[in-house]
């Protein structure tokens, strides 16, 4: 359902509609939200965001990472942003290249049963325009760790073309801390 969202998405930020068409499609769309509202349940439960087996943590909002190689320290894997990311001219929205880089990179923070933690910064870099339905490389690695303190970095990349880059702080989550 979700890869149908996405493709929904990426459709509906590219079309011009009459108003017609834009008309049945919001009925056929609100008729859907009905066909869902009857399962809706605690954010503690529902299935977006807390479900790593599936592509994107099954959150719809998050471009879609896909990982091609991973260690305790090293994450390398490929992202398209579809046209729903599209900022102008061809590139991605400068919001949407942070938000993969704080899913990415807080996913190998949190991974080999280091203890949850939570991003305190993310600084971006935008090196080069980072194009729209380009298959790119990602890159995170674990630097360090001071005591609740973990330090990454991460770039992206189109083909030897570095776009973004970023560096992160993750604090480990005290007991019971929210
Ligand atoms: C169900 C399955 C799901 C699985 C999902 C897994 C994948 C998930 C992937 C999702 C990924 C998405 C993830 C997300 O998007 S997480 C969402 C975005 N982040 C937040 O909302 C965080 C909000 N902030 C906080 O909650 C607190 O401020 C935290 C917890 C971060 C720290 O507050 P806490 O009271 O606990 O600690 P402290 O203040 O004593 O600080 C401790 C130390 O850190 C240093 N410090 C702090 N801040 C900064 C700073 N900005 N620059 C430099 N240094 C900083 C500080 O000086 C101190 O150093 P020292 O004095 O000890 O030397």
């Amino acid at each position: 359902m979700l890869d149908a969202l996405r493709v929904l998405r990426d459709t509906a930020s590219g079309v011009d509609l009459p108003a017609d068409v834009a008309r049945n499609a919001s009925l056929d769309i609100e008729r859907l939200s009905g066909l869902l509202k009857p399962y809706l349940v605690a954010d503690t439960l529902q299935a977006a965001g807390r479900t790593p087996g599936i592509g994107g943590r099954a959150h719809a909002l998050l471009p879609m990472v896909h990982v091609d190689e991973a260690d305790d320290n090293r994450l390398v894997g490929h992202v398209t942003f579809g046209r729903y990311y599209l900022g102008g001219f061809g590139a991605a929205h400068g919001g949407a290249i942070p938000l993969m880089f704080d899913e990415i990179m807080g996913r190998l923070s949190n991974a080999v049963g280091r203890p949850m933690a939570r991003t305190a910064y993310l600084n971006v870099n935008f090196r080069a325009i980072t194009p729209i339905d380009v298959r790119l490389r990602v890159e995170v690695r674990h630097d360090r760790e001071e005591g609740r303190k973990r330090f990454l970095t991460a770039a992206l990349y189109d083909g030897e073309t570095v776009t973004a880059d970023a560096t992160a702080l993750f604090i480990t989550l005290k007991p019971g801390q929210r």
